[in-house]
């Protein structure tokens, strides 16, 4: 059993348990209940001149541990918003990640740029929960959903006005994200099972994803000239969490990365 198994076994008992709170007709009308015609706006922000940037709000992680002692959530977003990020990406995952979805629906309803809920998807309701905390997009993982059930949420989150970031890790899930229809394919760089991080992967795989369909590299970005690589490489967005939570000074570490000064 890998950790990812672990951590998707824990989503499935923390749907069932949400459920019991607010069961899936209800959560499913409130979702329904909101602006589906939002023009998609975590697509339009990561199609750019230049590289995008999403910027992860991450406490801590199953490969790290604690990150951020100090987790001041929401200044933290407006930190990224004012350093120029073009998107968020808050962590909503309790257990390994300590997010919460009310940090999502805190800083959605403060900052002016589309946040994506980042959690592991396993079952319709999370969608809809995603859709009412004021998310923009939401991942889904191809290792943890067959392509018909990829394709099934993927459309579910676009009828509700969000985007879905497809993540894959190798040729095979790059194969699936577009059969299922992905028009956002991240590749991870950290393979989820094992918490290797290759960096290279992304850039290896993007040949694969056609043009038109937006790119973006996850995981293990420290460096300018790690952005530099991934921009020669074609990559139209990248996912930073750790090195920009690392850093005392967003705007400086986020204007380092794309400048090298
Ligand atoms: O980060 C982990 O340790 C991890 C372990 C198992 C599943 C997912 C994991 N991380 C999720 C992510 O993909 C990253 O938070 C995201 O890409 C940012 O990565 P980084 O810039 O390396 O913090």
């Amino acid at each position: 059993m890998t950790i990812l198994d672990t951590i998707a076994d824990y989503a499935r008992i923390r749907v069932a348990e949400a459920k019991k709170q607010v069961p899936l007709e209800q959560m499913r009308e409130r979702a329904k209940a909101l602006d589906a015609n939002t023009g998609f706006p975590f697509e339009q922000a990561l199609r750019g001149q230049d590289i995008t940037f999403i910027c992860e709000v991450k406490k801590a992680s199953p490969s790290r541990g604690i990150i951020a002692e100090d987790f001041p959530y929401l200044q933290i977003a407006k930190e990224y918003e004012a350093a120029g990020a073009n998107a968020i990406s808050v962590l909503t995952e309790p257990k390994w990640f300590k997010g919460d979805g009310s940090y999502l629906q805190e800083i959605a309803n403060t900052v002016s740029i589309p946040c994506i809920r980042k959690d592991f998807i396993v079952d319709e309701y999370q969608i809809y929960e995603a859709k009412t905390l004021g998310a923009s997009a939401i991942l889904l993982i191809v290792s943890l959903l067959d392509t018909p059930t990829l394709r099934r949420y993927r459309e579910l989150a676009e009828s509700l006005g969000m985007s879905a970031l497809v993540e894959t890790h190798d040729d095979g899930e790059v194969a699936s994200a577009i059969e299922a229809g992905a028009t956002i394919i991240g590749v991870n760089n950290r393979n989820l099972k094992d918490f290797t991080v290759d960096f290279s992967n992304s850039a290896r795989l993007r040949p694969l994803v056609p043009q038109g369909t937006i790119f973006v590299a996850e995981s293990g970005v420290e460096t300018p000239e790690d952005i530099n690589e991934l921009r020669k490489a074609g990559t139209d967005a990248v996912l930073i969490g750790e090195t920009l939570m690392r850093a005392t000074d967003k705007k400086q570490a986020l204007d380092h990365l794309k400048t090298g000064c």
